[in-house]
């Protein structure tokens, strides 16, 4: 571990495990504040896509901040072996750990997802599309604020460029990530529609034995509202997940169009569309 970074902050008990990082809760003696800090093997980065990406992280979350829905950074420490970003402290639960198995009202629901398209309006707004939007990388502070974190995958489009590139997570992708053909930021609103879809009915749209089953039914983009699932679900939830997860791109809602629809817009009272 990076011995500046040591110098500096005390570093306490793991908080979270990815693939790459490990999460550790940690003091900062001169501020007297706790933070998390993302420290990454580099030697697990065999892959050499993975080296290429390992400082779009930082580069990212430095870009966007501050924001109140993204996790904001403090600090980086870089040497041969490890790359350490130091972060807001969240709880340890994510939005994975409250949604599963757990349909949510359509209050709640609206109201995470009204957070979760701000955050992600701002980065499309800065020209940074996410990629790997999904329920582990939702996380929440200690005063329940959503934080969008894990920028590992974003990438940049802002000068009209499209992206290519599979990357993403089997029941959150967008089926033009899988077609292998050049795509945009919408990826990031198909993903949160997916989001929506769980927290409503507790179940994903698109599902499978195996991630390639999984990834068949996403490239169907057959999406149903079973009656068993959805028989209290309102209309205008369903219009908007309908629009988010649209499998034409160029029909899609933008994050903006989506945080104007009439569900969000009335904190998820509305039933109706009118
Ligand atoms: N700032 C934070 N505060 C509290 N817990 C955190 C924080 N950041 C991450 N975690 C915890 O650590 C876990 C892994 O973090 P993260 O997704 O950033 O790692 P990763 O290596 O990029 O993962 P992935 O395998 O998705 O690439 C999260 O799901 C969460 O439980």
């Amino acid at each position: 571990m990076c011995e500046q970074l040591k110098s500096q902050y005390q570093l306490c008990e793991e908080i979270g495990r990815g693939r790459f990082g490990t999460i550790f809760r940690c003091f900062h003696p001169l501020s007297n504040q706790l933070f998390a800090c993302k420290v990454i093997d580099k030697r697990l980065l065999t892959d050499s896509i993975d080296r290429q990406c390992l400082h779009n992280e930082p580069k990212y979350m430095a870009l966007l901040s501050p924001h109140p829905n993204i996790l904001q950074i403090f600090d980086v420490f870089d040497d041969d072996h490890s790359l350490s970003i130091v972060l807001h402290l969240c709880q340890p639960l994510t939005l994975l750990d409250r949604i599963i198995n757990r349909p949510f009202l359509e209050t709640h629901a609206a109201s995470i997802i009204n957070h979760l398209l701000q955050a992600i309006a701002h980065c499309h707004r800065l020209g940074v599309a996410h990629r790997d939007i999904k329920p582990d990388n939702i996380l929440f502070d200690s005063g329940n604020n959503l934080k969008l974190a894990d920028f590992g995958s974003a990438e940049w489009f802002g000068d009209g460029r499209s992206m290519t590139g599979v990357v993403g997570t089997p029941h959150y992708v967008a089926p033009e990530v899988l077609l292998g053909r050049d795509y945009n930021e919408k990826v990031d609103v198909w993903s949160s529609g997916v989001i929506l879809y769980i927290m409503l009915s507790g179940t994903p749209p698109f599902y499978g034995e195996s991630a390639q089953d999984i990834f068949e039914a996403v490239l169907r983009a057959n999406l149903r509202f079973p009656s068993r699932l959805f028989r209290s679900v309102s209309s205008a939830a369903k219009d908007l997940m309908r629009k988010m997860i649209c499998r034409d791109p160029s029909r899609r809602l933008s994050a903006e169009q989506a945080l104007r629809h009439p569900w969000i817009l009335s904190g998820g009272e509305a039933s109706d569309v009118s």
